[in-house]
């Protein structure tokens, strides 16, 4: 795995808006942190359990063997003066009763003194017990999970056994935490995918010595998925976006498999908008399906870069031309590991959840921090993306403060544009800069598995790359938007993903972008 996050310790507390507990992979390494001190309370509180369970059976079993057993000739129900009496004639009897009194209960009173539940809670109090993640931290990440089943047509029996795909691992989940997700699933009207779940569920269920659920309850939730599902059908049919099964369930004995649906989906939409189009193909994309016609491939090609700067002479930039019209280019070995544990540094402490999604914006999930020039004088990557990409970046009108996202497990951001306007025609920020004319953007380490960044509409997708960076125009020649530069990014399969971001804006790049970029060639 990926090493962790510098100065997870620092993750601050976060009073305004609740921490990004399950989106962020810096988040997830302090929890990871916590949690060795957690485990370590826990498994001492169970041995000291186990010593106080040990040290009241020894006691009971003392009074028995000695007192009860030397004194069963009076009656059960005689009186407690004479039963006592009796018990003080034997001295073997007599030493163990004084032994118990000074010896064991002293043993046992001081084990619940020390070993108190009252005093293992104030010490998880002390760990910021209060902070901890809690519903909304649960329900993000089992999105995160389905979101995983969904765009890469997990099977989820393998899934939850640990494989992914070309990775095998050995953990996975147990029968009654999938059955958690296929009851969340219908919740949440993911019906087609409850499906998946359950009869994973049910599977593991028979490979399981124990399981927290029953067979039963299984098919309980069968019927619900039908029922809600049917119930909902009517009502939801006519939208869109919503994935439904073709049909009332209750009517139908085999529901379409959700991929069938999903490819079902792709053909009857893809002309309808760019936006539901660009969904499906996004889909494909992150699955490592490329679109690109042999014409269009034909003309891509790699070289080394001397000539956009004098700098570029002794050190050539790597370019990879990922779509010639509209470029689209990949640039290798562009950042430094001194510069990227900087910026992670950096960014750490101030990283946050994104903002509420407003209408027309992609959903996204990842922790975000904004960096200014002067937050990072050691690492000038404003002004190496100046002399790669011959626009103005450096100073506040030229270009937005560089982004920095952090992604977990399952995150990922939908399709969309990054021009302002796009979203928002009356965005003050285009009033005042110019819109995004275009995408710096820095991968800042090596996915495992996934996080793909797909361009739906130009057929192609780029693959995270440590210290490469994807660079395009967002704005066409005229400063209107380029409806072409549609774009996501692929939910995290396993590792890390972090990248930095530098969005470009048009006033003070009037004069500075170039006719053509094929001019290079
Ligand atoms: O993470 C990626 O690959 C793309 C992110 C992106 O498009 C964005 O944040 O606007
Ligand atoms: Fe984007």
């Amino acid at each position: 795995l990926t090493t962790p996050p510098p100065n997870a310790e620092t993750v601050p507390k976060i009073e305004s808006a609740p921490p990004p507990y399950s989106l962020s992979s810096t988040y997830l390494t302090y929890l990871a942190k916590i949690e060795q001190a957690v485990y370590k309370e826990i498994k001492q509180y169970t041995i000291d359990l186990q010593d106080r369970l040990h040290l009241a059976e020894a006691y009971l079993k003392d009074y028995e063997d000695s007192t009860l057993k030397g004194t069963t000739h009076l009656p059960e129900n005689s009186d407690p003066w004479q039963k006592a009496a009796e018990a003080t004639i034997h001295p073997l009897i007599a030493y163990r009763m004084v032994r118990r009194f000074s010896k064991e209960f002293q043993n046992f009173v001081f084990h619940m003194e020390h070993h108190s539940e009252n005093k293992m809670v104030q010490r998880l109090k002390d760990e910021g017990l209060q902070n901890w993640p809690g519903e909304m931290d649960l329900a993000e990440a089992m999105d995160a999970i389905l979101r995983l089943h969904y765009v890469y047509d997990m099977n989820v029996e393998e899934f939850t056994n640990g494989n992914f795909g070309s990775i095998a691992t050995n953990v996975g989940l147990t029968a009654a935490q999938v059955f958690e997700l296929a009851e969340y699933s219908v919740n949440n009207e993911y019906y087609s995918q409850a499906f998946d779940w359950l009869s994973a569920a049910e599977f593991k269920i028979k490979n399981e010595n124990y399981s927290a659920i029953s067979d039963s309850q299984i098919a309980n939730e069968y019927k619900r998925v039908i029922e809600t599902h049917d119930r909902d059908y009517e009502k939801n049919a006519n939208l869109q976006n919503l994935f439904i099964f073709d049909g009332k369930l209750k009517e139908s004995s085999n529901p379409i498999p959700i991929r069938d649906a999903k490819i079902d989906y792709f053909t009857r939409n893809l002309d309808d908008n760019a936006m539901i189009a660009g969904h499906y193909k996004f889909l494909a994309m992150c699955n490592g399906v490329n679109f690109q016609t042999s014409k269009v491939k034909s003309k891509l090609k790699c070289w080394l870069d001397t000539k956009r700067h004098p700098y570029f002479a002794i050190n050539p930039l790597k370019i990879e031309l990922l779509q010639v019209e509209p470029p689209l280019i990949q640039i290798y070995d562009i950042i430094s590991d001194s510069w990227i544990a900087d910026l992670k540094k950096t960014a750490t402490p101030s990283l946050r959840r994104p903002p509420p999604i407003v209408a027309g914006a992609a959903p996204r999930t990842a922790a975000y921090a904004w960096l200014s020039d002067e937050d990072i004088p050691n690492t000038p990557i404003s002004r190496k993306i100046e002399l790669i990409a011959d626009l103005n970046v450096r100073g506040m009108a030229a270009s937005d403060k560089l982004q920095i996202a952090s992604y977990s497990f399952g995150g990922h951001v939908a399709t969309h544009f990054d021009s302002l306007g796009a979203t928002d025609p009356n965005n003050p920020v285009v009033a005042e800069k110019g819109d995004r004319v275009s995408t710096f953007l820095v991968y800042l380490n090596d996915v495992e598995q996934g996080g793909f960044t797909p361009f739906p509409l130009l057929g192609t997708f780029v693959k995270p790359v440590k210290g490469s960076a994807v660079f395009w125009y967002n704005a066409l020649k005229n400063g209107t938007i380029d409806s072409r530069m549609l774009h996501g990014a692929c939910p995290v399969i396993m590792g890390h993903k972090w990248i930095a971001t530098k969005w470009t804006h048009l006033n003070e790049n009037m004069w500075k972008r170039p006719c053509d970029l094929d001019s290079s060639l």
